[in-house]
């Protein structure tokens, strides 16, 4: 079968600080890959290039095979809407709308998009909370929610597009620690429902438990790729172990 995603030779500069140095990787359909690696190593930078939040500086990002960039040179718009639609983010700071009810943060994309009634909207939004828990949340605003429940409807908001590919920039970073299982969790059943995702993480028993694949990332290099017993068993990354546990 072929990629969902496939990225080649990705290069990413900011002035003359090389973030991304021609990074390639694949990534298959229901593939769970976790990303870890020391901090300013281009973990973030490399995500947020394949939702075209960053333009990289050169290479190719493939998503379904369809060219978001292809040798450094960008689609055109339409191309780059459809292709990145078919993706959903969860940052590491919620990024929800404060002066939209949790409701209204899931419905407002697919109702500006015109994605089906709104009828058909508001089932979905109530089908995706209950999925993570926060039925009885949807009226409340996100400053009445704990750390883990703004995550959880972030997530719920991603997946409100029907996205086949869930992208995660650290998203337990933010939290107290006995925050973190509840979000952790509600990501653990979408990988058990075969969802492509790949997660910037920290946790690094998360990682191991639950990814298909390690990209292991140092000075905007893949180190290391290869499955948790592969990468967990490397003598390089005890190494490197030390230094994220102080993080
Ligand atoms: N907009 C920007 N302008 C200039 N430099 C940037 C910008 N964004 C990121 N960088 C730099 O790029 C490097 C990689 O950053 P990035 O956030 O991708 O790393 P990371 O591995 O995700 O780190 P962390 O774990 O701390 O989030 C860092 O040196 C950072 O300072």
């Amino acid at each position: 079968m072929s990629s969902m995603i496939e990225v080649r030779q990705l290069q990413k500069s900011f002035g003359s600080l090389d973030v991304l140095k021609k990074i390639t990787f694949d990534v298959n359909p229901g593939e769970v890959v976790a990303v870890i690696g020391p901090s300013g190593s281009g973990k973030s930078t490399m995500l947020r290039s394949l939702v075209h939040l960053e333009e990289v500086t050169g290479g190719s990002i493939r998503i379904h095979g369809k060219p978001l960039v292809e040798n450094g040179k960008y689609a055109g718009s339409a191309d780059i809407k459809e292709i990145t639609a078919s993706m959903g983010m969860v940052f590491q700071h919620f990024n929800l709308f404060p002066h939209l009810s949790v409701r209204g943060n899931l419905e407002l994309a697919p109702r500006t998009l015109k994605k089906g009634s709104p009828q058909e909207i508001s089932a979905k939004s109530r089908e995706l909370l209950s999925k993570v828990g926060l039925a009885d949340k949807a009226d409340v605003y996100p400053s009445m929610l704990s750390g883990g429940q703004k995550q959880r409807v972030a997530i719920a908001r991603a997946l409100m597009l029907n996205p086949d590919i869930l992208l995660f920039d650290e998203p337990t970073s933010a939290l107290d620690p006995e925050l973190t299982g509840e979000v952790l969790r509600v990501i653990r059943q979408l990988a058990e429902e075969n969802m492509t995702m790949i997660i910037v993480t920290h946790e690094m028993n998360f990682a191991r438990d639950v990814a298909d694949r390690i990209l292991f990332m140092a000075d905007g290099e893949i180190a290391e790729s290869g499955t948790p017993e592969q990468i967990f068993g490397s003598p390089r990354l005890e190494r490197t172990r030390m230094f994220l546990n102080q993080d």
